[in-house]
């Protein structure tokens, strides 16, 4: 029932809210608490946290300090991102990133069960082992994001746009997100911008780029994007992603021939990075 309820959104709109999700609501407070407390500190002590290549991207950014994928332009709002890291890659002292966010930390580790349970049903939905997408072998590089968007940061997205962060998917097999505020707009499968609601208890889900890969297009990435804020806003996002160097390829189980492959293979390990890069180094 469930499998059959989540399938019919990733197909038709690639969005949804789940409800009695068994996350503790009390973490998700405690998470925007220590979020608060964050961006109280001056902007010297939160830039000894700047996101570096060197700590995989984990820790801090600052307002100004993140370019749009899509116009160059920076986006609205300040951020950090906890999560974990690969060996692969030059390893970053995470405690150091973690450590003023114990309870973010918890809460992250609630919304990966969360999602790996979501993502079984999806693979359900697709006629798929229920395991499909998580038996792969390394640390998945999952990330949760803390964003503030203040109804004083300039925007600097371009002439028409008055986005606070620009249009895009995510690049994640599903993305789990609650904000404080509304703010969040989503685009549906005909194209119109929705606004999407704050809803106590609720966790709104939208499926990714990976997912919809992997599917062939099955499964629809939601685009979406956040508007200008009138009032300070915080939202948390919960990125669930594969682990560095899986690739990712439309599956042959879903490649037919009224449906053939839809997009070439995507290395998510170089192919994370160099976005990670192209929108973050100085
Ligand atoms: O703040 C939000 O509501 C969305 C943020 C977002 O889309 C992202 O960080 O990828
Ligand atoms: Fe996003």
């Amino acid at each position: 029932m469930v499998a059959v309820n989540i399938g019919d959104a990733c197909r038709r709109q690639g969005y949804f809210f789940v409800h009695d999700h068994g996350v503790p609501p009390e973490l998700i407070c405690d998470a925007y608490s220590e979020a608060r407390r964050f961006y109280r500190l001056t902007l010297e002590e939160k830039s000894k946290y700047d996101t570096a290549e060197d700590s995989q991207f984990l820790g801090y950014r600052a307002l100004g300090r993140e370019r749009s994928r899509v116009h160059r332009g920076t986006e609205s709002c300040e951020q950090y991102r906890i999560g974990n890291t690969t060996d692969e890659l030059a390893v970053p002292e995470a405690d150091f990133y973690h450590a003023q966010f114990p309870q973010s930390l918890e809460l992250f580790h609630h919304l990966t069960r969360l999602s790996d349970g979501l993502l079984a049903a999806c693979a359900l939905d697709l006629g798929l082992d229920e395991n499909t997408f998580a038996d792969h072998p390394g640390t998945p590089l999952h990330r949760l994001g803390l964003n503030r968007y203040a109804a004083s940061h300039p925007s600097t997205s371009g002439p028409k746009n008055a986005s606070a962060m620009s249009p895009h998917v995510d690049l994640s097999l599903l993305t789990i997100l609650d904000q404080d505020e509304p703010g969040l707009d989503v685009r549906a499968a005909d194209g119109t911008w929705l606004a999407v609601p704050a809803v106590p208890g609720a966790l709104f889900v939208f499926i990714g780029d990976y997912l919809q890969r992997w599917s062939n297009g099955l499964h629809r990435a939601a685009p979406h994007r956040v508007n200008k804020v009138r009032n300070d806003r915080m939202s948390i996002q919960y990125k669930h992603r594969p682990a560095y160097g899986v690739v990712i390829a439309p599956l042959d189980d879903l490649t037919t021939t009224s449906n053939p492959t839809r997009y070439p293979p995507l290395d998510t390990g170089p192919g994370y990075m160099t976005v990670l890069k192209s929108i973050l180094n100085k």
